[in-house]
């Protein structure tokens, strides 16, 4: 992890979004919030409503078509579906060849090698996995360089994704299938617990505003306890579990449901599809 400076400085990179969707949004509107440049911030999409919300919203560059978006950038961010990623590489393939950018791929799945082959063969390729929470500063990213990466370009990565919360390098790129399912994926997890507890709460006669309430202060609470004290989950969930209490019945109602066992297979589900995205797209 460096340090949070936010890209502000002169030198800091023209940055080019290739796909200006959701998990783009929230990077972006993480970089602006923490001081970047927006006039340094350009993006592609091709829907005009997306184009000119972030225009409106953040002040960022805005384009159709990913040729103009890339003009001048240095560091490129891939931020399309990995389903049409061939393709938008093919459109950007010979600026590529020529300007030899950072690229910064944050699709599940695509492998480095198949990033670096469609943008022409040595490209110098991150992977970085963030997660929509980056939008108000408390993002979560794993990051992977390929060879062809100088340090210069680590730092800018690493730069660009810690203005949106903390980065982790992973060394052996098989492991980003695993980061995508914990923390790509995870927030989704999260809020479909939100869903079902408030959804609990008000079968339990609560008003809906309360059980919301309720709920989302209760996980907010709860992440920070498990983010801002050196104490083990486990521990932390000791201490709320009196013997014989309230607690230990809906905790012992999780165990027995297999709880455990279900997040396993989800998580290993997720990180089985970030596979099978990368093979649909091996020649
Ligand atoms: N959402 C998340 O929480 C996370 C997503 N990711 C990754 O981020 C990537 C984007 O996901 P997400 O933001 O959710 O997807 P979205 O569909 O919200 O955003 C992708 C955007 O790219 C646009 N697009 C399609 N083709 C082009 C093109 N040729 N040039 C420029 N833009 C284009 C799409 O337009 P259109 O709708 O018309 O196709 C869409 O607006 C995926 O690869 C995903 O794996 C990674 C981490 C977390
Ligand atoms: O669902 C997906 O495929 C993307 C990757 C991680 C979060 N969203």
């Amino acid at each position: 992890m460096s340090d949070s400076t936010p890209s502000t400085s002169p030198s800091a990179p023209i940055v080019a979004f290739i796909g200006g969707g959701n998990m783009a949004r929230s990077l972006i509107g993480g970089m602006i919030t923490r001081g970047a440049d927006p006039t340094r911030v350009r993006v592609a999409d091709p829907v005009a409503a997306v184009r000119e919300a972030l225009f409106a919203d953040f002040g960022v560059q805005v384009f159709a078509s990913a040729t103009e978006a890339v003009d001048q950038a240095s560091v490129w961010v891939l931020a399309v579906k990995p389903q049409v990623m061939r393709t938008v590489c093919a459109e950007v393939v010979d600026i590529a060849r020529n300007a030899r950018p950072l690229a910064v791929s944050i699709a599940a799945g695509l492998s480095s090698t198949q990033l670096s082959t469609w943008l022409g063969g040595d490209a110098a390729v991150i992977r970085a996995m963030p997660n929509t929470p980056s939008l108000i500063g408390a993002g979560m990213t794993g990051l992977f360089a390929n060879a062809q990466v100088d340090p210069t370009q680590r730092g800018q990565a690493e730069r660009l994704l810690d203005a949106v919360g903390p980065t982790v390098w992973i060394e052996d790129e098989a492991q980003m299938d695993a980061v995508t399912a914990v923390s790509g994926s995870g927030p989704a997890y999260v809020f479909l617990f939100a869903e079902a507890l408030q959804a609990a709460g008000i079968r339990q006669g609560l008003s809906a505003d309360t059980a919301r309430l309720l709920a989302n202060q209760t996980l907010l609470g709860a992440s920070r306890m498990l983010t801002e004290r050196d104490e083990p989950a486990a521990e932390l969930r000791r201490n709320v579990t009196s013997p014989g209490g309230t607690t230990h019945a809906a905790v012992e109602t999780f165990e027995q449901g297999g709880l455990r066992e279900l997040v396993d297979r989800a998580v290993a589900a997720a990180a089985a599809r970030g596979r099978e995205l990368s093979a649909a797209n091996d020649d």
